[in-house]
């Protein structure tokens, strides 16, 4: 049973105020007449509460918003008495199941969908009015005792619902825990409140009250933190949780940070391919299994191949069981009223891994389809952090040691030291073609130009009032790093994109950082040459969080930089982040530059190899990357032949595996005009924009959002990848709202100065004074006072 009592959220400013304490309540109710499609469907998409209702006003919604509703995590839609009639057409019309509409009868709300319970008006309460005290009282006024102490029998569970132990709960120990968020129970021994884990260190997060059918015992979901529950140091008070699919979970994730290298769960954990194939041939022997023996044998083998992708991905059983409930709460519509988007859906997993390299189509009137087409393949922020965080810490405190430990154990390569320093010797460079050093020359140069001609060359002064002048000049930032990625692919581009700003705007220390080969622990000689080329001191041979933190503290060997500038993978931009926000680093970053992305508006005239080939272009940079073609008014046969390119092209390509995955989850949208294509694409705040639509340069203006923008057929995104001189370091995730891409400006800092004269104090000194005066601040005032009495420009006792 979850409490009686159903939050109303009518206010999302109140939910997201509320919503630590609220959400214990297990379960809220949408109110649909206050909210929008997109709002209802960003809260079922963001927040994580297990039982979501919407209460249906009649008329607001579209049939297609209300199946995307109950297909997006809508348990149950709430109907009004006077609303009644509409659920012969909710029901009949748009096949929902019947223990999903729930019709008010006298006022009372029976839910009998996944839990049972009815909920009278009053038991309905306002986000706006619901109190810590208010949401305490409900439940001491739910559950009952018979003991003679009056506490409560508690049973503590743990986020999978596995027992921990029994314990016993006071009123007010409720209303602490509710407080708090935390374990809060009530000591029998002790006679007192016991916050769990204030002594032990083993505290808890309260995720969730609830009672059971007959109110006499209640259950506080928790998520344990560090050795476990009982008193003997062991994760329940009846043992370990070492079995089963959660026990296998924990013992992976425990292998994924100490396997030793040579292992063989380290050679599934560093090695995708390994991995994804062993998972193909399990689940072929699955298929091919018989009996009762033989299927459970090889379904466990998969099942544990399988939790090893999660795993190394940093998927929890607990996501994927959320999906399967998402999945669950899925309805289909009768046979012929599925529409294609419904069908390509359905498809099986196995259909997706061998079949056609298609792009989702959807029409931009779809907005919930719309909406779940734009949102990026992105791990959260805090379980990244979550891996993150230890990394940063350890070099932060060990230095090198611990720098070369984590370059072991990521990329398999044992190095003595962990820097290269110039002059870098000969060795380095071997292998490097004159053809390629001509191909890095002319990119250099190009990009040289275009960035040495943002150089600010005079200082900027303005003189506000007579006597006030303003001015304000540049200065480089002194001590640069520069992550140059080296996972997937090794990219000598981005050292040039980079190096050359940070040489034009005159940063004295230059030093980059990328992931040594795992071959012979160098880096690739056209990383090297960059390097010479732009003047760096120095190589840190590492890469991911643990190069970013070297750079931001500084180890024995690696000078602590001023700011850390690059894209990479997830790892390296939430380290970023985190040097950013911490005071001690003292370091800035450039911007979020993650898996890179593209959006191309196309229309009925556009060639459609030029639209595939560019979308394969970024596709074939890592599965978490996205790819968009916003189509305006494309035919049927345009759709189909832009999509024949793209399955055709992508086989071709050697990274075909990757662009696979990544055009899972890519997607066409089809629009009705150009400035609804631009509106989309402002929307989406795409790293990079490419316009092959008739008169291109007329739309630039515009262009709201983007990185950097590619205009017209013969403008593919590579030129700009490489050689044209933009940078092609560029926000990706929606930052290019807020974040230019990497520019000569971003490797400098601008300095103002003032100079007043007698005169201009006598213009702006009484301006100073009231202001100062108004905060309090007599110190300010009368740094003004003092001059102005002396030059006779106020009477000696001006007050
Ligand atoms: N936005 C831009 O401007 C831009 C430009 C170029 C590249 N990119 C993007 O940069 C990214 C480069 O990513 P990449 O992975 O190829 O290279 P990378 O250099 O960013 O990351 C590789 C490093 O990640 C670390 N790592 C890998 N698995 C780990 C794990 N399980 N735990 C901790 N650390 C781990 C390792 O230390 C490894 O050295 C791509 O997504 C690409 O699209 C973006
Ligand atoms: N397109 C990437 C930025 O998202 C940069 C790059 C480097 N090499 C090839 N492409
Ligand atoms: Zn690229």
């Amino acid at each position: 049973m979850v409490l009686p009592i159903l939050p109303l959220i009518d206010d999302l400013a109140s939910w997201n105020s509320k919503k630590e304490y609220v959400s214990l309540v297990g379960q809220v109710l949408l109110d649909g007449s206050s909210l929008s499609n997109e709002e209802i469907l960003q809260f079922t998409k963001k927040e994580e509460v297990p039982l979501v209702a919407l209460s249906l006003p009649s008329g607001k919604f579209s049939d297609d918003e209300i199946i995307g509703f109950l297909n997006n995590g809508i348990s149950s839609l709430f109907i009004g008495m006077q609303d009644a009639k509409t659920v012969d057409h909710l029901v009949g019309e748009l096949n929902v199941p019947k223990d999903r509409v729930v019709v008010e009868e006298n006022g009372v709300f029976s839910n009998q969908f996944i839990v049972k319970q009815k909920f009278s008006q009053d038991k309905i309460v306002s986000i706006r009015k619901l109190s810590k005290n208010l949401l305490a009282s409900e439940v001491v006024a739910e559950v009952r005792t018979d003991r003679p102490d009056g506490l409560f029998t508690t049973l503590v569970v743990d986020q999978y619902e596995r027992c921990l132990g029994l314990v016993y709960s006071s009123k007010e120990s409720i209303a602490k825990a509710i407080d708090l968020g935390r374990g809060v129970y009530y000591s029998r021994s002790r006679n007192e409140i016991w916050v769990k884990g204030e002594t032990s260190g083993n505290g808890q997060k309260l995720l969730q009250i609830s009672t059971d059918c007959d109110s006499d015992a209640l259950k506080f979901i928790v998520e344990q933190e560090n050795v476990g529950f009982c008193h003997l140091e062991t994760m329940s008070c009846f043992g370990e949780f070492k079995h089963g699919l959660v026990g296998l979970e924990s013992l992976l994730k425990q292998r994924l940070q100490d396997a030793p290298e040579g292992s063989y769960s380290r050679r599934l954990f560093n090695d995708p391919a390994l991995l994804d194939a062993k998972i193909k041939e399990e689940a072929e022997e699955l298929t091919e299994a018989k009996g009762k023996q033989e299927i459970s044998w090889e379904a466990a083998d998969l099942f544990y191949f399988a939790l090893a992708k999660l795993v190394t991905n940093n998927v929890s059983l607990k996501d994927v069981e959320n999906n399967l409930n998402m999945k669950h709460l899925k309805i289909t519509r009768r046979k012929g009223d599925a529409k294609p988007k419904f069908v390509e859906e359905a498809k099986s997993e196995e259909e997706k891994a061998s079949g056609p390299i298609h792009l989702h189509v959807v029409e931009a009137s779809d907005k919930a389809g719309v909406e779940r087409a734009l949102s990026r393949p992105i791990q959260k922020t805090s379980e990244i952090m979550h891996l993150v965080n230890p990394i940063i810490e350890n070099v932060r405190d060990k230095g090198d040691s611990a720098l070369l430990e984590y370059t072991e154990k990521f990329d398999g390569v044992k190095l003595s030291t962990p820097v290269l320093n110039a002059p870098f010797p000969e060795e380095y460079f071997e292998g490097l073609t004159d053809e390629m050093k001509e191909a890095l020359d002319l990119s250099i140069e190009n990009v040289r130009k275009f960035h040495a001609a943002q150089l600010p060359t005079e200082t900027l002064e303005v003189e506000t009032q007579p006597g006030v002048l303003c001015s304000r000049f540049p200065r480089p930032i002194e001590k640069v790093g520069l992550y140059i990625p080296g996972g997937t692919a090794i990219l000598p581009s981005t050292a040039l994109m980079l190096g050359v700003p940070a040489q034009v705007a005159q940063c004295k220390e230059i030093v980059f950082a990328s992931p040594p080969r795992k071959s012979d622990g160098k880096v690739s000689p056209e990383v090297v040459y960059v390097a010479e080329k732009v003047g760096a001191s120095k190589i840190v041979l590492a890469g991911g969080a643990q190069a970013v933190a070297s750079m931001a503290y500084g180890t024995e060997t690696i000078p602590k930089v001023d700011k850390i500038l690059g894209p990479g993978n997830q790892f390296v931009t939430a380290a970023k982040m985190y040097v950013q926000n911490d005071t001690q680093a003292l370091c800035s970053i450039d911007m979020p530059a993650g898996p890179s992305e593209v959006l191309v508006i196309a229309d009925e005239d556009a060639d459609v190899d030029f639209v595939a080939s560019d979308l394969l272009s970024q596709a074939e940079h890592g599965i978490d990357s996205q790819v968009i073609l916003v189509g305006v008014k494309l035919s049927e046969k345009k759709i189909q032949e832009i999509q024949d390119a793209v399955h055709n092209q992508a086989l071709q390509l050697p990274r075909v595996d990757i662009v696979r995955k990544c055009i899972s989850h890519s997607t066409i949208v089809l629009c009705e005009g150009y400035e609804e294509a631009l509106d989309m694409s402002n929307q989406y705040a795409p790293e990079h924009l490419i316009l092959q639509i008739a008169n291109a340069n007329d739309y630039v203006k515009l262009v709201d959002n983007a990185g950097s923008v590619f205009v017209g057929a013969y403008t593919p995104e590579s030129c700009g990848d490489y050689s044209s001189g933009t940078n092609h370091t560029l926000p990706t995730y929606g930052y290019a709202r807020q974040y230019s891409g990497a520019n000569t400006a971003t490797f400098q800092k601008f300095i103002t100065a003032q100079n007043i004269t007698p005169e201009g104090l006598e213009n702006i000194g009484r301006a100073v004074m009231c202001v100062a005066k108004k905060e309090g601040l007599d110190g300010h005032r009368n740094a003004v006072k003092i001059r102005m009495s002396k030059l006779g420009l106020i009477p000696k006792d001006f007050q």
